[in-house]
C-alpha cells in the first residue's frame, strides 16, 4: 500500500513526514497519536532507513505487535520484523542479555515478577527478624521500587540522609539494609526484577561509555508512545540514547497520565522542552474515535482539572447517543443490568460481544460481572487480575523451566524443590538457604555440592533426596541447547512428576489445573511451530523470555475472539471499543480512597483515569453505580461518584429512575422511560460438583480432541504445494500461496492469509493443507 499518507489529516501528515530532530506530540485521546507514530516509522522505512536503526517503545507488547502488523502492511513483513519495537522492559532486557557479562550477570538471568520479589522480601524480612506488620512486603516493595526508578542504588540509599530520615519517620529504619540484602540475593541468584531492568540499563550506559556509544549509533531514530507515563529511569535511558542525533519523537497526553503511583512523571513532558529547545510540536485536535457526545462529555469533565496543558479536542463523527447512567440498588443488580444492556444491544443493534468492554477501578469488581455474564451465557475474557500466568500450577511448572535455564534462580528453586513432594521439608530448605546467604552463594551452589550440604547440616538421607533433585534438573539443563522448546517442556512436565500430581486426586480443581497446564503446553507448542516456520530460535529459554515480560494486556489468546472484555481502567489505556461500561462509579471506589483522604493531585489523577475510561468508547458509553455493595466483607452504602455529576448534564441520560436524585449535582430532569428492570437479585451461582467418573471422561475427551486436532494437520505433502494454490494453516486459517522458494528441506512458501497477513513459512514444518 503506497498511499498511506492519504490516511492522515494534515496535522498528522506533518508529524509523520518531518522525521528529523526532536518532535513532541501532546494531544487529546483518540486524535491519532499512536497512528502518527506508526506511520512515521513506516515513512522512515519507505525512505530507506534500515529497520534495525529504529527503536520504538510502547506501553504493552500487544501495542507493539499491532503497530508492527500495521507497518508490515505498508512496507512488507520482511522489513518490519527487524524493527526494535516493544516495551521498555522487553527491549532493554534484550540489550542487557547481550551485555550481561560486563555488569556481572549471566546472559540467562531470570526476570523476577512481582510475586517473586515479594516472596524474597518476605524471606529477608523474616531472616532479619523484623515485624512484617510494619515491614509489609508490599510497602517495602513500593519504596524500593521508587528508589530504583529514581536510580538510587543500595549504596546511594544507605548514604542518603534524607531518605534515611524519611524511613525513620515511616518507622522503617532498616529499609536500607533490606534493600541491599535484596539486591545481594538477586545478584547471587542471577536475577533481576522489572525495575532492575531499567536501573541496570541506566548503570550500563552510565559506566560504559563505549556501550552507550554503540547503541546511540545503532538507534538513529527513537519513538515513544504514551510518553506521559514514563518514569525517570525510562526518561533517562531515552535521553541518553537520543543525545547525539536528537531524532526523537514522543507522543502522549498529559490528561491521560495515570501511573504516578508507579513513579510516572508528567514532568518528563516539560523536561522534553528543556532538553531539546529546538523541538517541533504538532497539534492534533480532531478525535476520530468517538461520537461528538462522548468527546464533548469527556472534555467537560477533564476541564475540572487545574493542572493541565491547554488543548482542544473535537469530533466530526456523528453526534451519537447520550451517555446512559444506570443506578442499581445493589452490586449484584448492577451486574444484572449491565448484562441485560449487552443482550439488548446485541439483539437490537447487531453488535458482537467483542464490541463491549466493562471497565472497573479495581480488579476485585470483576467477580460480580463475571457471575452476571455467566448466568446469561455471555462469553467474556478478563485481563489482569489473577492472570493465566499467575496461577499456582502454571507458576510451578514455569519455575521448573526457570531453574532449568538458570540453576541459580533461588525463588524457582524454593518453589519446586519439594513440589511434587520429595520429602525435603522446610527445615532442610531453611538450612540450605541460610548457609547460601552466609556464603554469598545461590542455593543451588550449596545444594549441588555434597560437602557444602553437609556443612549446612543436612543428614545423609536428606542429602540423597536433594542430590536426586539436582541430578534431575541437571538432566533437563543439559538438553536446553539442543532440544526444541516443546519437546523439553513436555519432558519436564512429566519427569518432574507434575502431570501425575493432577491424576492422583481427581477433583474438579485438579481437572482445571490439568487443563491450565495443558494450555501452557499448547502455548509452547504454538511458539515452537511459529519459531520453526519463521526460522527463529526455538529453545525453551526463548519462550520463557516472552512469558517473563507479559503485561496485563498481553494475555490475549486466539480463541478470545468474540467475547466481552473485562478489565481495569488502567489496562484499557490506548485501546478502543464500540461500547463501554464504566462501572462502580461510587465515591470511595471511583474516585478511590477513603472519603476525604484524597489530596488534590490524587483526585486529579482519579479524574484523568475516568477521562481515559470514557474516551475508550467509540459509539456508546454507560456509567453505572450501586447503592449498596459488599466490600471487605461488609455491606456498605454508597454514594454515586462525583464524576457523574461533573459531566455536563446535556450529555447524560438517566436510565433507572429514582436513583439519579442521589447524584451530587444541580437539578437533573429524569428522562428515564425504562423502569421495568426491577431490583431482581439473582441467587449466587452454585458450582456444580463433578464426580470422578465425569472427570475421567472429560480428561479423555480433552486428550482425544488435541490428538485429532494434531492429526488433521499432518497430512500435507510439501512437494505438491505451488504458487496460486489455496491452503489452510492450523492457526492462520485459509490463505493463498503467493510464491514458492528454494528446494526441500528448506523449501519456503510465501502465503497471504486474509486474517493474519503475509507469512513466510518453511514447508517442512508449516503443515499446510491444500484446499479447493
Ligand atoms: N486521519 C484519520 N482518519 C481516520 N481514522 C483515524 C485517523 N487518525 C486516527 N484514526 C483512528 O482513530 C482512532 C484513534 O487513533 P489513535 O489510537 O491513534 O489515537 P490516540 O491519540 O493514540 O488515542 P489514545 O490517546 O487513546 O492513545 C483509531 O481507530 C485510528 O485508526
Ligand atoms: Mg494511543
Amino acid at each position: 500500500m503506497n498511499n498511506y499518507l492519504e490516511e492522515l489529516n494534515e496535522a498528522q501528515r506533518d508529524a509523520v513526514i518531518n522525521t528529523e530532530g526532536p518532535s513532541l506530540v501532546i494531544a487529546g485521546a483518540g486524535s491519532g497519536k499512536t497512528r502518527v507514530l506508526t506511520y512515521r516509522i513506516a515513512h522512515l522505512l519507505k525512505n530507506g532507513v534500515p529497520p534495525s536503526s529504529v527503536l520504538a517503545l510502547t506501553f504493552t507488547n500487544k501495542a507493539a505487535r499491532e503497530m508492527k502488523e500495521r507497518i508490515a502492511k505498508i512496507v512488507g513483513s520482511q522489513t518490519a520484523r527487524y524493527l526494535w519495537m516493544g516495551t521498555f522492559h522487553s527491549i532493554f532486557a534484550r540489550i542487557l542479555r547481550s551485555e550481561a557479562e560486563i555488569i556481572g550477570y549471566p546472559s540467562n538471568f531470570t526476570i523476577y515478577d512481582t510475586q517473586d520479589t515479594k516472596s524474597l522480601l518476605k524471606t529477608i524480612i523474616k531472616s532479619m527478624k523484623l515485624d512484617d506488620k510494619t515491614y509489609k512486603p508490599g510497602l517495602v516493595y513500593n519504596r524500593m521500587s521508587a528508589a530504583k526508578n529514581n536510580l538510587i542504588t543500595p549504596v546511594a540509599y544507605q548514604q542518603n540522609s534524607q531518605i534515611r530520615e524519611a524511613d525513620q519517620a515511616a518507622r522503617l529504619p532498616r529499609l536500607a539494609e533490606v534493600y541491599s540484602e535484596y539486591a545481594k540475593r538477586c545478584k547471587n541468584a542471577g536475577a533481576m526484577d522489572f525495575d532492575d531492568l531499567l536501573l541496570q540499563t541506566n548503570l550500563l550506559f552510565k559506566n560504559h561509555e563505549d556501550i552507550l556509544k554503540k547503541y546511540q549509533e545503532r538507534f538513529k531514530y527513537i519513538l515513544v508512545d504514551e510518553y506521559q507515563d514514563t518514569n525517570f529511569s525510562q526518561y533517562l535511558i531515552v535521553k541518553k540514547l537520543a543525545q547525539d542525533h536528537e531524532n526523537i519523537c514522543v507522543v502522549g497526553d498529559d490528561a491521560q497520565s495515570i501511573y504516578s503511583f508507579r513513579g510516572a512523571k508528567i514532568e518528563n513532558i516539560l523536561n522534553f522542552r528543556k532538553d531539546y529547545p529546538e523541538f517541533n510540536t504538532y497539534k492534533l485536535e480532531q478525535n476520530y474515535r468517538s461520537t461528538q457526545t462522548i468527546v464533548d462529555a469527556a472534555n467537560s469533565l477533564i476541564q475540572k482539572n487545574k493542572r493541565q496543558l491547554p488543548k482542544r479536542v473535537f469530533s466530526e463523527n456523528a453526534t451519537g447517543e447520550k451517555i446512559q447512567v444506570i443506578g442499581a440498588l445493589t452490586d449484584n443488580e448492577e451486574g444484572y443490568l449491565v448484562a441485560n444492556e449487552i443482550i439488548d444491544m446485541r439483539m437490537n443493534h447487531q453488535h458482537r460481544y467483542a464490541d463491549f468492554a466493562i471497565l472497573y477501578r479495581t480488579n476485585a469488581q470483576s467477580r460480580i460481572f463475571e457471575e452476571a455474564l455467566r448466568k446469561r451465557n455471555i462469553p467474556y475474557k478478563i485481563y489482569g487480575g489473577l492472570s493465566f500466568y499467575q496461577r499456582k500450577e502454571i507458576k510451578d511448572l514455569l519455575a521448573y523451566y526457570r531453574l532449568t535455564i538458570n540453576v541459580k534462580d533461588d525463588e524457582a528453586f524454593k518453589r519446586v524443590i519439594n513440589y511434587p513432594a520429595r520429602g525435603i521439608g522446610n527445615t532442610t530448605m531453611t538450612r540450605l538457604e541460610t548457609y547460601a546467604v552466609q556464603n554469598n552463594q545461590s542455593i543451588w551452589e550449596i545444594a549441588s555440592n555434597p560437602d557444602e550440604c553437609q556443612m549446612a547440616g543436612l543428614n545423609a538421607g536428606t542429602q540423597r533426596k536433594v542430590a536426586e533433585f539436582i541430578h534431575m534438573i541437571e538432566g533437563f539443563a543439559g538438553q536446553l541447547a539442543s532440544a526444541e522448546s516443546y519437546e523439553l517442556a513436555m519432558q519436564i512436565a512429566s519427569d518432574s512428576g507434575m502431570l501425575k500430581e493432577f491424576y492422583k486426586d481427581k477433583t474438579p480443581e485438579n481437572l482445571s489445573r490439568y487443563e491450565n497446564v495443558q494450555e501452557l503446553l499448547n502455548a509452547i507448542q504454538d511458539f515452537s511451530l511459529n519459531a520453526k516456520e519463521e526460522g527463529r530460535p526455538n529453545q525453551l529459554n526463548h519462550f520463557m523470555e516472552e512469558v517473563a515480560l507479559l503485561t496485563d494486556q498481553d494475555t490475549d489468546k486466539e480463541e478470545d475472539f468474540d467475547k466481552v472484555t473485562l478489565m481495569t481502567v488502567h489496562s484499557s489505556k490506548g485501546l478502543e471499543f464500540k461500547n463501554v461500561f464504566i462501572v462502580g462509579l461510587e465515591e470511595n471506589l471511583f474516585p478511590s480512597g477513603f472519603s476525604g483522604t484524597l489530596t488534590a493531585p490524587e483526585l486529579e489523577e482519579e479524574r484523568r483515569l475516568f477521562y481515559v475510561a470514557l474516551t475508550r468508547a467509540e459509539q456508546n458509553a454507560w456509567l453505572s453505580f450501586a447503592k449498596q455493595r459488599y466490600r471487605w466483607g461488609n455491606l456498605e452504602f454508597c454514594n454515586p461518584s462525583r464524576f457523574i455529576g461533573e459531566i455536563d448534564e446535556q450529555f447524560l441520560y438517566f436510565k433507572s429512575g429514582g436513583l439519579q436524585a442521589h447524584i451530587p449535582r444541580r437539578e437533573s430532569v429524569p428522562t428515564a422511560k425504562e423502569e421495568t428492570r426491577g431490583a431482581r437479585r439473582s441467587p449466587m451461582g452454585i458450582r456444580s460438583q463433578q464426580g470422578n467418573e465425569q472427570l475421567g471422561k472429560r480428561l479423555t475427551r480433552l486428550n482425544e480432541a488435541s490428538r485429532q486436532n494434531a492429526a488433521a494437520f499432518t497430512g500435507s505433502d510439501p512437494e505438491e504445494i505451488q504458487a496460486g494454490m489455496f491452503v489452510e494453516h492450523q492457526r492462520f486459517g485459509r490463505g493463498k500461496v503467493v510464491a514458492i522458494e528454494g528446494a526441500m528441506p528448506d523449501r519456503k512458501a510465501k502465503v497471504f492469509f486474509p486474517n493474519a497477513g503475509e507469512k513466510h513459512l518453511l514447508l517442512k514444518f508449516a503443515k499446510l493443507k491444500i484446499v479447493e
